[in-house]
């Protein structure tokens, strides 16, 4: 028995652990207002019992109100707490008390999560994958959120409805519609870049675990005297870097929605505790004013030569949740959540975060979103009162006003914040540099540029004409090479269609 049960992965001996624990009932169970259940209530056959007895109320009337909306984006995700470790002094760049003393650990928390599918999906899609991290620090909540790819999609924030509309649920459907996605993609092709990434190898990390994080935005970091740096955060994996190509995805998904989910769970579970090396490209003030592109564009990576990357520290996960939906579900992570020494970025999507999360979250969690257990800073002290609970002490007998004469908690005064502040202007202008540097130089041999144009076509073929036939220009624009080769690859598609009725009515 002990060596069948071993062979078990954790997550699927899970309760039989529980039992392990506690060879016992933990005790007498209880209505909702705590009392007592007889063994005679926990049925309502041949009883008058069913507007009388509490507990078959509780039970029916909890269950159907156990949902909350999903995210709006981002809606299946997985969790897990951890600690980071400031390994390199970082001080000359941030006062950000997080990052500074060698040594020092900061517990947080973390949810891995995929972009696009609703709760339930599929972990391996072709979608964007989210990497946000809450890091519980001495000055409040430090809240990075990054993806698995290094770029954006669109640097104009109204385009944020449209995207997730157009790559979600038809309307009328209810399926992903991929004349939908290549029609936004033809007439917004900003979107090329990063979803460039998303068609290659790189759309398909090998779970979480192997994969990078990048919050993409150029921060502005500020030291104690005041001086400024701005600088693009990424999370190194060391677990070795790793993709799956298509056929393996489709392999796994077959057997498998939860792979990365279940990788990550058994995985910490046994102690393998996953790392991740956090670092910063870094440009100085003066640098950042001085390149020949856009350094605050979203949807483009930095030349290489305009930065240097320095090291900062390391992110462990050493804990699975003892509860999926308090710690993860009910978890709200906003990029808005910064701290002194880590300064806004300016770019006009970042602003748009600030308020479209706060939103959310508002929606999705309450008012008091920022209560709840996971989301809560160490250190608390707010003039905001009442509202849909939590509200834990509500500041308790605390003055509820500001300014006031009664030891009210007060402002600190930050004398080394810098004062000027830099102005972004964005351009509308079609820029087709990036996609095509990714076709040339990112996709680095032959087999990856062969599996990204697979990916292409297959997404080409259920296309309307009109659409197809734009998408097939636009890419040719990119790349003639690139164009010519996905329109061989499209036709020769289409041609064994014609030939094979079934896949006619399934395409
Ligand atoms: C650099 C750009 C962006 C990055 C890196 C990013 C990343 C993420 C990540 C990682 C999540 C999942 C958070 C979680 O695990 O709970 C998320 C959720 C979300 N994002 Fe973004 N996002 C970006 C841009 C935007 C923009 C432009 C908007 C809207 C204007 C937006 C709206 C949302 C919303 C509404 C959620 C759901 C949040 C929740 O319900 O808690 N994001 N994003």
């Amino acid at each position: 028995y002990h060596d069948y049960v071993n062979t078990l992965e954790p997550a699927a001996r899970q309760l039989l652990d529980f039992k392990l624990d506690y060879p016992k009932p933990i005790g007498i169970m209880t209505t909702m207002a705590g009392k007592p259940v007889d063994i005679r209530e926990t049925t309502t056959l041949n009883t008058d019992g069913l507007t009388s007895n509490e507990f078959f109320l509780d039970d029916v009337m909890h269950s159907v109100a156990e949902r909350i909306p999903e995210r709006a984006v981002h809606a299946k995700g997985t969790g897990a707490f951890g600690y980071f470790e400031v390994t390199h002094d970082v001080s000359e760049y941030t006062k950000a008390d997080v990052f500074n003393g060698i040594g020092k650990r900061t517990p947080v928390a973390v949810r891995l999560s995929t972009g696009q599918g609703n709760k339930g999906g599929n972990d391996l899609a072709k979608e964007i994958k989210g990497f946000a991290i809450k890091f519980y620090t001495n000055e409040g909540n430090l809240d990075f959120l990054g993806l698995n790819v290094p770029v954006y999609l669109y640097t104009d924030p109204t385009m944020f409805s449209s995207f997730f509309h157009a790559f979600r649920r038809n309307p009328r459907t209810n399926l992903f519609d991929n004349t939908a996605r290549w029609n936004i993609m033809i007439l917004r092709p900003i979107l090329l870049h990063a979803l460039f990434w998303l068609f290659s190898d790189y759309g398909s990390p090998n779970g979480y675990r192997k994969m990078d994080g990048f919050p993409i935005h150029a921060y502005e970091l500020s030291n104690k005297h005041g001086d400024r740096y701005f600088a693009k955060f990424n999370f190194r994996t060391e677990q070795g870097f790793e993709n799956l190509t298509t056929d393996e995805v489709v392999t796994i998904s077959g057997q498998d929605l939860d792979y990365a989910t279940r990788d990550l769970y058994n995985n910490i579970a046994l102690k393998n505790y996953p790392s991740w090396r956090i670092e910063m490209d870094v440009m100085t003030s003066h640098d950042i004013t001085n390149v020949d592109f856009n350094p605050f564009d979203v949807t483009r990576l930095w030349k290489n030569g305009t930065y240097h990357t320095v090291q900062i520290g390391r992110l462990v996960l050493d804990r699975n949740p003892d509860n999926f939906f308090e710690a993860v579900e009910l978890s709200a992570y906003n990029p808005g959540s910064l701290v002194p020494g880590i300064n806004s970025p300016p770019d006009t999507i970042f602003k748009s975060r600030r308020l479209a999360y706060r939103d959310t979250q508002n929606y999705r969690l309450g008012i008091n979103h920022k209560r709840i257990n996971v989301n809560a800073p160490k250190y608390l002290k707010t003039y905001n009162r009442d509202g849909v609970p939590p509200v834990n002490d509500n500041m308790k007998d605390v003055p509820n006003y500001y300014p006031n004469s009664f030891s009210g908690p007060v402002p600190f005064i930050d004398e080394s914040r810098p004062k000027e502040r830099i102005i972004v202007f964005d351009s509308n202008a079609v820029d087709l540099e990036s996609p095509s540097n990714f076709y040339r130089y990112i996709l680095s041999d032959e087999g990856q540029k062969q599996r990204f144009i697979d990916n292409l076509v297959s997404s080409l073929i259920s296309v309307v004409p009109e659409v197809r036939e734009k998408g097939l220009k636009l890419l040719t624009l990119v790349d003639l090479e690139l164009g010519t080769r996905v329109r061989a690859g499209v036709t020769a598609a289409r041609r064994k269609i014609k030939d094979d009725p079934w896949m006619t009515i399934y395409h």
